[in-house]
């Protein structure tokens, strides 16, 4: 008999076990129900009483343990996983993965280069370490959404039955709105942002950043974020540090910021409990943040009615009528495609989810930036010379192209330091994959943080910058490196995130110097959850002349 035949029919008699094992729980637990009720109460010793119902709840529970034994024994023959540290005897460092969880991404890399199962503080999850598992599961399978992310992120909102916002990574995959409002948003980004408003904007948040002699670079990178997505999603909003309202806003979106990202064991229960009980102050926050956002459309669907209403009859109410030119016009622009329609909530659940994932991941990468720069100052020095020569004096994304050396720099403090670390993705249903069976609702983990490590690269732990210029490009490893995610989840501003870190960075230097004006931080230390954040840390920047 071949071995598969031989695991079929293990399958079959525990899926019969199974069987038979809640057919008896019933039995026995509607025995003892009976049992129960036909006790004559006037007969009634008191005492006998209780000692039936606590014999009668012992059972039940006694049933209820067997059967999910059974569940467990039968779903250990019938899915296949890749092998890995997933025994019950590993549950320890299950429980303290998330305790390490840099080097244990690493570790695991180097102990299985392809793929293994971890136990985590979050459940089960497939590791993916190679490029080309990754691109089969990221790329090939659309259909993969994280709902165990959504469930274990506090500040996910269930804004609707069955809907979640999820800050940081963004939508539902399975769903033909996903889709349509991310294209809708790649076209906009495209159409109407580079080479249009993508500049002023940037040049007028550069302006208003408050750089001082001791600067929280956190804390400073998410203000000018927040302000830069909040102009980008929704333009006619007043975005002023004298607005209380917009203050209010900002303030809160940056305690959830700053809630979310821990990964830990505490955290997890904390997200249960808060899961059970319903209550959570981040999710509170998260419910007036997402008030604001909704009083905003309605302010903008009231205005374009009342423009609407005075077109004549034969003038169509198209995009063209729209003169916000913003993500919330792009995605009010798809609502007649959509289906189940998007309605208010969903419109206000995608606008705060592009602000906060979009102002999070900015924050992240500046920060890890200036880091570098202060770590690196000769490099930032070449850098900065590049923009100087370059006269590069303001923000400019199609010009960032030019600046080799910051773009460069970019890319390898990215590459050091990816702010999402591990992306993680989870299954809708069942299915058969290579030799393995997975199971639905399992979480795969792209390992980038290993991917950016691998021993493909050249001196992998060296911060280097010339690998990425003229001829050495030629030794970056082929799909080794990938900072915004793969495949039709990829972060919808990809194509221009290079251009605009550079941008940014570049105008930076252009009119700072930076310094540290205390120890700095190293970069494996910081927030290493979802996101991959340094800790808090302040820089002194003193203003340039405009030539030097
Ligand atoms: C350094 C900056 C950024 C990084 C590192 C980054 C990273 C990522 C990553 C890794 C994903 C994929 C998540 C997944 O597969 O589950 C993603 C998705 C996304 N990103 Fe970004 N991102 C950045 C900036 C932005 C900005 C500025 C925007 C603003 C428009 C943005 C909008 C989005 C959206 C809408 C998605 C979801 C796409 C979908 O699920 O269909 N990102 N990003």
């Amino acid at each position: 008999m071949n071995t598969e035949n031989l695991t079929e029919r293990v399958v079959e008699k525990v899926e019969l076990a199974a069987d038979v094992g809640t057919k008896v729980a019933n039995m026995v637990g509607n025995a003892f129900e009976s049992t129960i009720a036909d006790s004559d109460p006037s007969s009634g010793a008191e005492e006998e009483t209780i000692l039936n119902y606590f014999m009668s709840f012992g059972i039940h529970i006694l049933m209820v343990i067997i059967v999910i034994l059974l569940k467990w024994q039968y779903d250990r023959n019938r899915y296949r996983y890749p092998k890995g540290p997933r025994d019950w005897r590993d549950i320890k460092d299950a429980i303290s993965f998330h305790r390490k969880k840099r080097e244990n991404l690493l570790n695991l890399a180097t102990d299985y280069p392809d793929i293994c199962t971890v136990l985590t503080h979050s459940g089960r999850l497939v590791l993916l370490n190679d490029p080309t598992l990754i691109n089969e599961i990221f790329v090939g399978r659309a259909d993969l959404v994280s709902n165990k992310v959504d469930g274990f992120l506090e500040n996910q909102l269930r804004y609707k039955e069955g809907k979640h916002i999820r800050t940081g990574i963004v939508f539902r995959h399975q769903d033909h709105n996903v889709r349509i409002i991310h294209k809708a948003l790649v076209n906009h980004i495209d159409n109407n942002l580079v080479g249009k408003r993508l500049d002023l904007a940037v040049q007028e948040q550069l302006k208003n950043m408050r750089l001082s002699e001791n600067f929280d670079v956190r804390r400073t990178t998410f203000y000018f974020a927040t302000r830069l997505l909040t102009s980008l999603s929704c333009s006619s909003t007043p975005i002023s540090a004298d607005d209380k309202t917009f203050e209010l806003f900002e303030q809160n979106l940056y305690k959830i910021s700053k809630a979310i990202h821990a990964d830990t064991f505490q955290k997890s229960a904390k997200a249960m409990l808060s899961q059970l009980t319903g209550m959570s102050e981040t999710l509170d926050i998260n419910d007036n943040v997402l008030d604001y956002i909704t009083t905003w459309i309605k302010q903008r669907r009231g205005g374009e009615s009342k423009r609407s209403d005075n077109v004549n009859d034969e003038q169509v109410v198209t995009s063209t009528t729209k003169i916000n030119n913003d993500f919330l016009d792009s995605i009010l622009d798809v609502i007649d495609e959509s289906s189940p329609n998007l309605d208010e909530d969903d419109i206000a659940a995608c606008v705060l989810d592009i602000i906060m994932h979009g102002s999070e991941m900015l924050k992240g990468a500046l920060s890890w930036l200036l880091l570098y720069v202060v770590k690196y100052p000769e490099e930032a020095d070449t850098c900065r010379r590049e923009v100087r020569d370059n006269g590069y004096t303001k923000f400019n994304l199609s010009s960032a192209e030019s600046l080799v050396h910051t773009q460069a720099f970019v890319k390898e403090a990215l590459r050091l330091s990816p702010v999402v670390p591990i992306i993680i993705h989870s299954t809708l249903q069942d299915f058969k994959w290579r030799k393995f069976h997975i199971q639905k609702r399992t979480q795969f983990g792209a390992n980038i943080i290993a991917l950016h490590h691998s021993a493909a690269w050249k001196e992998s732990e060296k911060f280097d910058v010339t690998r990425w210029i003229g001829d050495n490009l030629s030794t970056i490893p082929a799909h080794s490196y990938s900072p915004f995610g793969f495949g039709p989840r990829v972060c919808v501003a990809e194509k221009h995130i290079f251009n605009l870190l550079t941008g940014i960075l570049g105008t930076l230097l252009y009119h700072n110097d930076f310094e540290k004006t205390g120890p700095l931080p190293e970069p494996n230390e910081g927030t290493f959850g979802l996101a991959n954040l340094p800790p808090k840390f302040s820089l002194k920047a003193t203003q340039l002349s405009s030539r030097s």
